[in-house]
């Protein structure tokens, strides 16, 4: 069957549902393609099942700060199937109630993978359509890993769906999932090993901050190795095997291995040479507008984009700006300079806008305000072992540069710090500005 549409949609995740709204809106006819559960990644298997299993092991990390203090003489233990069941009481919800908002809109929803047939033409199993305008948001998925027992290894999906935790887990990489997950894990009582090549880890972050966290987690008892690539994993009865370097030595048998070692854009099976749609490595190569710089009918954002972050509310604003660019005919830009991004550990990482290293590469002039607060009262109260933080101010503007977290609440101060960045307060304006105490924003005067 054939259906010529103002606008077509390869995915329906944060990015997809953000265009449609855009393009309904504005009177298009939307057909919206889906191969998996309608909602994407952050909502099914991301941000928000990951956030409801780390509230429970945020239960026993303040059962444990409160053990510390003398507080209390028992320590908590996660049901771990009944935590499942609780998690998926948020997603398996999610598909129906993305279903009936899309039908709402006025959305024409087609189940099953979208593949290019030429520039303006697609296929989604039997039905076939021709479209003026198509929109490229299919997210991203585990990077392959190059080697043979790639296939042994769990990946994010998989540890998300376990009905029950194995007695150890080594993480491939030490990014985002594998701090998160193996804060999660240890707190169930399951040995973690995190494996991260090169010379540091969540490389993403400012240094020291980053070198707090790999503290705190070793004080959890997870060990955390640098410098070591993993090369390949094999099964020996029951375990698993980690080799690592080119050599591939073995470095130690586990239970579980669960794939840590970053996200490539999905963009493979979609056909992109039919299409003429160029591609980088890190996504669909578009201009600042969001536009396909090869085919001016594609339009691309969030995780398969080739643009800066892989993350939830930067897929939304990204592709909020190319539905106004391609639907109103506008030229906007996103600006990237003031993205607050948190890694979900215990206490948490947060970090927005410049580490340390990139303001002094950029040489700007500035004032760097650090310290360690773990004897501050918010931390001594929740039993905190290690915080710190780290602002940088641009000394002849007082504006914020960058700021980087590690300590309770911390992902919620960042907010703060990211719409200071993002408004152009000064440092000063944050330092007097009356804030509601005893609360976590209260003490960034503390800070600067
Ligand atoms: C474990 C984990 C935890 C995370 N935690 C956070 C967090 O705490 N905070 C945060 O900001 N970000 C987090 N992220 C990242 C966040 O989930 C992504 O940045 C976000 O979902 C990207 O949205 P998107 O719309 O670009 O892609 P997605 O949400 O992945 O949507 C893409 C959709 O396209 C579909 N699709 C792909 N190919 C096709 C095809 N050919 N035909 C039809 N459909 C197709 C997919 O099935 C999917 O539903 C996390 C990610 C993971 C994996
Ligand atoms: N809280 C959040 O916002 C959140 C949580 C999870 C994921 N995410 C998003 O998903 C993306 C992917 O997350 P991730 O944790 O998989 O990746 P990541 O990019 O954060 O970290 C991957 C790390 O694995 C290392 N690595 C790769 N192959 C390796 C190997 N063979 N041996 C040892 N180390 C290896 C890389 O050098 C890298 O440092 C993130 O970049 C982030 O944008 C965000």
């Amino acid at each position: 069957m054939n259906k010529s549409v103002d606008l077509f949609i390869i995915g329906a995740g944060v990015a997809g549902g953000a265009v449609a709204k855009v393009a309904r809106r504005a009177g298009w006819s939307v057909a919206m393609a889906e191969v998996d559960g309608l909602g994407g990644t952050c909502p099914l298997r991301g941000c928000e099942p990951k956030k409801v299993l780390w509230q429970a092991a945020e239960t026993i990390w303040r059962a444990a700060g409160a053990r510390k203090n003398g507080l209390i003489d028992t320590q908590p233990r996660i049901d771990w199937p009944a935590l499942m069941r609780f998690k998926r009481s948020f997603t398996e919800p999610v598909d129906a109630s993305v279903d009936q908002s899309l039908h709402d809109l006025g959305v024409d929803v087609v189940r099953g993978q979208a593949e290019f047939l030429a520039e303006d033409r697609l296929t989604v199993g039997d039905r076939e359509f021709q479209a003026s305008h198509i929109f490229i948001g299919t997210g991203a998925t585990p990077m392959r890993l190059p080697f043979e027992g790639a296939q042994l290894v769990t990946t994010s999906d998989g540890f998300l769906e376990l009905d029950e935790l194995p007695g150890s887990i080594v993480f491939i990489g030490g990014g985002y999932i594998s701090f998160e997950f193996a804060h999660i894990a240890a707190r169930c009582g399951v040995f973690c090993k995190i494996i991260q090549r090169g010379e540091r880890a969540l490389k993403l972050f400012d240094r020291d901050m980053a070198e707090l966290v790999v503290a705190a987690t070793r004080d959890l008892g997870v060990e955390v190795v640098i410098g070591e690539e993993v090369t390949d994993v094999q099964r020996e009865g029951d375990r698993l095997r980690v080799h690592v370097g080119p050599e591939r030595r073995r470095l130690c048998d586990c239970e579980m291995v669960v794939h840590g070692a970053g996200r490539a854009p999905n963009l493979d099976g979609l056909n992109l040479d039919r299409a003429g749609v160029e591609r980088a490595k890190r996504g669909v190569r578009v201009d600042a507008h969001f536009r396909s710089v090869s085919n001016p009918r594609v339009w691309s954002a969030g995780d398969c984009a080739d643009t800066p972050f892989q993350l939830t509310p930067v897929a939304d604003m990204e592709a909020w700006t190319a539905a106004q660019n391609m639907v109103h005919g506008k030229e906007i830009t996103v600006d990237y300079s003031a993205v607050p991004s948190v890694t979900f550990t215990l206490p948490p990482l947060a970090s927005v806008g410049l580490t340390e290293e990139q303001a002094r590469k950029k040489g700007l002039e500035m004032d760097v305000f650090s310290g360690d607060m773990s004897g501050w009262s918010s931390s001594r109260r929740v039993g905190v072992g290690r915080a710190g933080y780290k602002l940088l101010v641009d000394k002849s503007t007082d504006r914020i540069l960058g700021a980087h977290l590690f300590g309770h609440k911390a992902e919620e101060v960042i907010n703060a710090l990211a719409l200071a960045m993002g408004h152009g307060l000064t440092a000063r304006q944050l330092k007097t500005f009356p804030l509601a105490y005893p609360t976590g924003i209260y003490e960034l005067r503390y800070m600067l």
